[in-house]
């Protein structure tokens, strides 16, 4: 059984991988106009590891976001780090849209996008030890018990995730949903190949923009929580 297999099989089949959304009229625009040069379908890849160096015209410290959004933290922090080949992964077509009229408006060159499932693409196209850090931010918290299941992180999730770091690589993610961030605690905690860099919670890292997102989340009294764990050698 593959990693991906094993992922999916905790995963109940759920339709928001498949998450379409209408765009506006400006994001339809900037898709067509800048998706064939700056996206890619994950469905579509071909078999293997994704060729990343080529796809970016050069060869540099790999970073993958997971779960970009609309974009606005993605846009901003490839910006802030032009030294890295920005890899961001959704599968909402508006925000992926939205993220390209941000790195247009913004020149960016260092940033590219798929649009997907994180846990396919892990598993199918991402090569073990090829990944600098990956990024998972206010993924959905799936608040119901009975949904729990379909959280993103999960012991198998986290074990792949690892598995295609590179050694001293790191995993920073963040929740403002108290119960989901001990879960990606104590999951984090019990990954063998992972090492807490902190003292349990990671203090919030200035350079994270705080999003609409998470300021929605403080006016209805929701403290963010960082974890920043690091790969080991095996
Ligand atoms: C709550 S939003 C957070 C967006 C952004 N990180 C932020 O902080 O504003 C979670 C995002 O993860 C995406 N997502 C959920 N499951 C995913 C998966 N398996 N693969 C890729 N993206 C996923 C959703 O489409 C959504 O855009």
């Amino acid at each position: 059984m593959t990693p991906t297999d094993q992922v999916s099989r905790k995963r109940s089949i759920v339709s928001f991988v498949h998450r379409g959304g209408r765009m506006t009229v400006g994001q339809d625009r900037a898709w067509q106009r800048s998706w064939p040069h700056l996206g890619k379908q994950v469905p579509e890849l071909p078999q293997g590891p994704l060729d990343t160096d080529s796809w970016f015209g050069r060869a540099a410290p790999l970073l993958l976001e997971i779960g970009s959004g609309m974009g606005e933290t993605t846009s901003l922090l490839a910006q802030a780090e032009p030294g890295t080949n920005y890899l961001a992964i959704d599968v909402y077509q508006p925000g992926l849209a939205q993220l390209i009229l941000r790195a247009e408006a913004m020149g960016l060159t260092n940033l590219r996008m798929l649009r997907g499932d994180a846990v396919v693409l892990l598993g199918a196209h991402i090569a073990p030890g090829s990944l600098s850090a990956v990024r998972l931010f206010f993924p959905d918290p799936w608040p119901k018990k009975k949904h729990h299941k379909r959280r993103l992180v999960q012991p198998d999730f986290v074990a792949l995730l690892a598995s295609r770091l590179a050694p001293g690589g790191t995993v920073h993610m963040a929740t403002d949903w108290a119960e989901y961030a001990d879960q990606m605690l104590e999951v984090l905690s019990g990954q063998p190949l992972l090492r807490n860099r902190f003292d349990g919670w990671a203090p919030r890292p200035d350079w994270r923009p705080v999003t609409k997102f998470e300021s929605r989340a403080r006016e209805e009294g929701r403290i963010s929580r960082d974890l920043i764990f690091e790969r080991v050698n095996d």
